[in-house]
């Protein structure tokens, strides 16, 4: 080996570990591992990568099909991201429970993983509500929108008529300053959605950043306690492509079928499921912060949904609480 090779070589090392340990010691001060560190900070990573490639594409390709708000995984998965998040993680603990996981041998340790997962599930979608759906009347997300000085704006008569007749349009509607639409701040924005309206004016919290990374983070979380190793996950995958390409040498044997095999392998790693959903997720989440929102809507969606994980998984790992243990 030349010297020259050699002294890379060191100097990567060096460099490697000088990195691991910072990476070590600034985990252990927040209370993460080191790859809930690097989970977390994808997502920053995400958004650094979304702002270069929206900079430096060509007016082509920052128009095209993902940036089209009908396309089939924005309406089909992002905006039921919620419950695809709630059945990826039941497939998961069904999976888990029946695969004679080292942590979940006995009765009372399955009793004790259901109780704690379904806390966490519970709070989390409450989060979830609470930002996105209702909190005391309109959402967080529309809350802060209202009260940095925004409306729906721009509604027709004949859309308000449809949907708010009699004296409800008179309680939350009144003559925008056109003399031909209507305009209401104390609607949702899902309704303005409805009416056709135009909501504008306020800073309006990214939903979509919300969602992806509150989902991404919760997956992540509570699945990672039952996580091996990447080369045990990588050769699961490598062994069922084989399996799925190789001609039985024992004809006369009788084959397990294609299906079997893959159901084999989804009991045998219950993370590929999430592995797949997370991988959707971070996808979706690259095309919302390349295409859409302002980078202070997409961030304040990203400080949210970092409150919730940090609420449910290390608030009490913080406070060494052993009722909502991880
Ligand atoms: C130990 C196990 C723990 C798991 C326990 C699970 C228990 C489940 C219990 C019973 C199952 C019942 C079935 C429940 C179904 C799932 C519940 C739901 O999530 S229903 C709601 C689905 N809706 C969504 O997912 C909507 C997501 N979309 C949004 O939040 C918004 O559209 C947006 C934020 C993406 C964007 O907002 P917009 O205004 O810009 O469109
Ligand atoms: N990754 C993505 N793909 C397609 N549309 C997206 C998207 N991210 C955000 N959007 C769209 O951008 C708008 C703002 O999203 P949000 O406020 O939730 O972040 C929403 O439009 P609509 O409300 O008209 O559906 C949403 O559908």
């Amino acid at each position: 080996m030349s010297s020259t090779v050699r002294n890379n070589d060191e100097l990567y090392n060096r460099h490697y570990n000088i990195l691991h340990t910072r990476m070590k010691q600034f985990s252990k001060s927040i209370g993460a591992t080191s790859g809930e560190v690097l989970f977390l900070g994808s997502f920053v990573l995400n958004f650094m990568l979304g702002k270069l490639i929206h900079v430096f594409s060509s007016q082509e390709a920052v128009y095209n099909y993902y940036n089209d708000k009908r396309n089939i995984l924005n309406q089909f998965f992002v905006k039921k991201g919620w419950a695809w998040t709630t059945v990826v993680i039941v497939v998961f603990y069904i999976l888990i429970l029946r695969s004679k996981h080292p942590k979940v041998q006995s009765q009372q340790e399955k009793i004790r993983l259901l109780r704690n997962g379904l806390i966490k599930y519970s709070i989390m979608t409450f989060w979830w509500v609470l930002f996105t759906q209702w909190c005391f009347g309109l959402p967080i997300m529309d809350k802060v929108f209202v009260w940095t000085g925004g409306k729906c704006q721009k509604v027709a008569e004949k859309e308000l008529l449809r949907h708010f007749p009699g004296a409800l349009k008179d309680k939350f509607f009144s003559p925008s300053s056109d003399g031909e639409s209507f305009e209401a701040s104390s609607i949702t924005s899902y309704t303005c959605r409805k009416l056709k309206g135009a909501w504008t004016g306020g800073h309006d919290p990214s939903g979509h950043v919300f969602l992806l990374v509150h989902s991404s983070l919760y997956l992540f979380l509570e699945t990672s306690q039952f996580w091996g190793s990447w080369p045990s996950f990588f050769g699961s995958a490598r062994n069922l492509c084989g399996k799925l390409r190789r001609v039985p040498a024992d004809q006369s044997a009788e084959p397990k079928s294609k299906l079997a095999q893959v159901v084999d392998f989804f009991h045998g790693t219950p993370h590929f499921i999430v592995f797949l959903l997370l991988s959707l997720w971070w996808f979706m989440l690259l095309m919302t912060n390349i295409y859409f929102h302002s980078l202070a809507e997409k961030l304040v969606g990203l400080l949210f949904a970092y409150a919730g994980a940090l609420l449910v998984y290390y608030l009490p790992r913080y406070l060494g609480s052993s009722r909502i243990s991880t």
